[in-house]
């Protein structure tokens, strides 16, 4: 028997699956695995794919339509989808419609976030009832990146990324540019000239400024165009590489600099004009929906 699906009306909704941002990413060891251990501080920009999620009446997950290079069963919203229903046992199914904004491969998490969004609505949509250190665990199992999103809180993050504590950090004004490239996270941290014993810094020491990520190194030897977006960025601030990139950013002290700076970049580069928000909007919107249910 089909179970029924609980608060019809929030079903209508479009859920955000925000970008992040790695503020400082320092490698400081390696686990058995072969995953990298990290340090570093992720938080939301107001720039988001988003989701729909459509009641069905039968035990079928399936995809609205498939993202270029990505079968059904491999997407992460899917794949997210699929998880939520293995660990509880759960009978139902669901169509997901995707409105893509993030680009792929470019260090912002985009497809983390799909599958984070994914699930905390289905959690609430299917009447679940999984606490939020659970959907964490189950997001690990999906991707490194997955339990920040679900976490829904700018964070200090150590381990692989999972272990989590909360950071405000300031809400800048932000310029992202997307280099003409996409960037495979698994082959920055195969290569052997990685470095991978960086000192753990504390919470103090990157506010006093340390944004080292230890990718940069790597990511500009193998792609010309992240390298060209740092020298052209550093003309009006900071340039900085988010995760393991191909996205760079610089921060501004106010929304006149950084609209300044988008303007003059955006004749030549794709970028984006944002904002660093800690708190995922994916919360925002969850509270709005369970107020109209
Ligand atoms: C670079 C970051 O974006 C920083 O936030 C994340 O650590 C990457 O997270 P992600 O894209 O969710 O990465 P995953 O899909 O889990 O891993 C892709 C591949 O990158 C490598 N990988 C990833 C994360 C990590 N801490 N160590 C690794 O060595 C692994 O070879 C893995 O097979
Ligand atoms: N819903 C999805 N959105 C984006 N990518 C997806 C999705 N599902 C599966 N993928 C796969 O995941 C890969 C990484 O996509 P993503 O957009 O998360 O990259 P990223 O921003 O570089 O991630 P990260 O910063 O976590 O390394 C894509 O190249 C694609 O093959």
């Amino acid at each position: 028997m089909m179970e029924k699906c609980v608060n019809l009306p929030a079903w209508t909704e479009k859920w955000p699956a925000p970008a992040k941002l790695n503020l400082m990413l320092r490698i400081t060891g390696r686990r058995p695995d072969g995953y990298h251990l990290l340090q570093t501080v992720f938080q939301f920009i107001d720039l988001c794919d988003w989701i729909r999620f459509h009641p069905v009446d039968e035990d079928r997950v399936s995809l609205y339509q498939t993202l270029p290079g990505v079968a059904e069963a491999d997407d992460l919203t899917v794949r997210a989808a699929r998880v939520l229903k293995a660990e509880t046992g759960y009978a139902g199914g669901v169509g997901i419609e995707v409105e893509k904004n993030l680009p792929m491969g470019g260090g912002l998490g985009g497809g983390s976030s799909d599958a984070a969004t994914t699930l905390v609505a289905l959690n609430y949509l299917w009447g679940l009832g999984l606490s939020v250190e659970r959907l964490m665990r189950l997001g690990l199992s999906l991707g490194a990146d997955v339990p920040v999103f679900v976490f829904g809180q700018a964070a200090w993050g150590e381990g692989v990324g999972e272990k989590l504590e909360p950071i405000r950090v300031p809400e800048c004004w932000t310029v992202v540019i997307r280099p003409d490239c996409h960037v495979n996270t698994g082959e920055i941290f195969s290569d052997k000239n990685l470095t991978r014993d960086s000192k753990s810094i504390r919470i103090a020491d990157f506010i006093a400024g340390q944004h080292q990520n230890d990718c940069l190194d790597v990511v500009v030897r193998r792609y010309q165009a992240v390298k060209d977006a740092l020298v052209v960025l550093s003309e009006f601030a900071e340039g900085r590489l988010t995760g393991t990139g191909a996205c760079v950013f610089a921060q501004f002290d106010s929304e006149q600099s950084a609209k300044s700076a988008y303007r003059s970049l955006a004749a030549k580069w794709r970028c984006y004009l944002v904002k660093g928000v800690n708190e995922s909007p994916l919360y925002a919107k969850l509270r709005a929906v369970e107020n109209i249910s």
